[in-house]
């Protein structure tokens, strides 16, 4: 069963990792699929290639999620390539891990603009469009298994996928009245380029995956399913909700 058939979704920091496994996940199930990405044009393009050698419709737009005007495009861009919005994934973000004690300010400032205020202004340009359209719809943010966690190299990250997380369950309770559902996915630890460099230490690798019930680390493709499901009709009367995708790391304390 084809679950998002003739569906506008509209994936940002989809070049990569979670967001582009969610991108192809979405175009498998029927969906037009608007692609945002930061700067690498080559590798959005082969995300759209591969989308397009699958038989589906997908178009790539640059731009800053940090920005309040790269939204707008965004969400213009896709409307006018497939004539309406129907989802929002809004993935993009970054962490680079710093201590505490000397974080520089500007590293915590672009974390907190990519992370929340990024994830504000996509989810907000998005339901603009969907309300304009009065349809509905369905937003669901990439937030993270550290919005209930902490980090000891990540004080400027964890607070903001806490923030997201928060983020959708204040626009489930604005957005109900219009038909649109707000969920966000918590992954866990998953493997992509934003841990690349963190991961390579093979002891910390073995001592996240011994605290994992299912045995192994994330992979992108993990994520798709789950965002797949809360865009859905399948997930018709789920909002406000947050999905754990993480292996069973969370609840295992002993
Ligand atoms: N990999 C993991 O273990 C986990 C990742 N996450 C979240 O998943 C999301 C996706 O990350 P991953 O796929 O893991 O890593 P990734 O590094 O492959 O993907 C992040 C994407 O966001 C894009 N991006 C970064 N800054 C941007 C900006 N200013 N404007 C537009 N795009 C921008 C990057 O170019 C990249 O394509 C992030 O929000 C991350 O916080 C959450 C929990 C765990
Ligand atoms: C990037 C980290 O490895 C990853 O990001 C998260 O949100 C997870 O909790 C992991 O710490």
């Amino acid at each position: 069963m084809r679950l998002l058939e003739g569906k506008t979704v509209l994936v940002t920091g989809a070049s990569t990792g979670i967001g582009r496994a969610a991108a192809i996940g979405a175009a498998k199930h029927g969906a037009n699929v608007a692609i945002n990405y930061a700067a690498s044009a080559e590798k959005a393009e082969s995300c759209v290639a591969e989308i397009e050698a699958a038989g589906g419709r997908a178009i790539a737009v640059q731009g800053d999620v940090a920005l309040p005007e790269t939204a707008t495009a965004f969400v213009t861009a896709a409307k006018d390539a497939f004539g309406r919005i129907d989802v929002m994934v809004s993935n993009a973000g970054i962490c680079p891990f710093h201590s505490f004690l000397d974080m520089p300010p500007e590293t915590l400032e672009r974390t907190m603009r990519v992370n929340l205020h990024g994830a504000y202004y996509m989810c907000q340009a998005a339901a603009r469009a969907m309300v304009a359209q009065g349809e509905g719809g369905a937003i669901v943010a990439v937030s993270s298994i550290s919005a209930l966690v902490g980090g000891e190299f990540q004080t400027h990250y964890t607070p903001t996928k806490a923030g997201v997380h928060s983020l959708m369950q204040s626009a489930a309770i604005a957005l109900g009245r219009h038909g649109i559902r707000c969920n966000s996915v918590l992954p866990g630890t998953i493997l992509t380029e934003i841990n690349r460099d963190d991961l390579a230490d093979q002891e910390k690798r073995d001592r996240m995956t011994a605290r994992i019930p299912l045995g192994r680390l994330g992979e992108a493709e993990d994520l798709a399913g789950p965002i797949v499901f809360l865009a859905s009709d399948m997930a018709a009367y789920v909002t406000g909700a947050a999905l754990l995708v993480d292996g069973g790391a969370y609840v295992n304390l002993q």
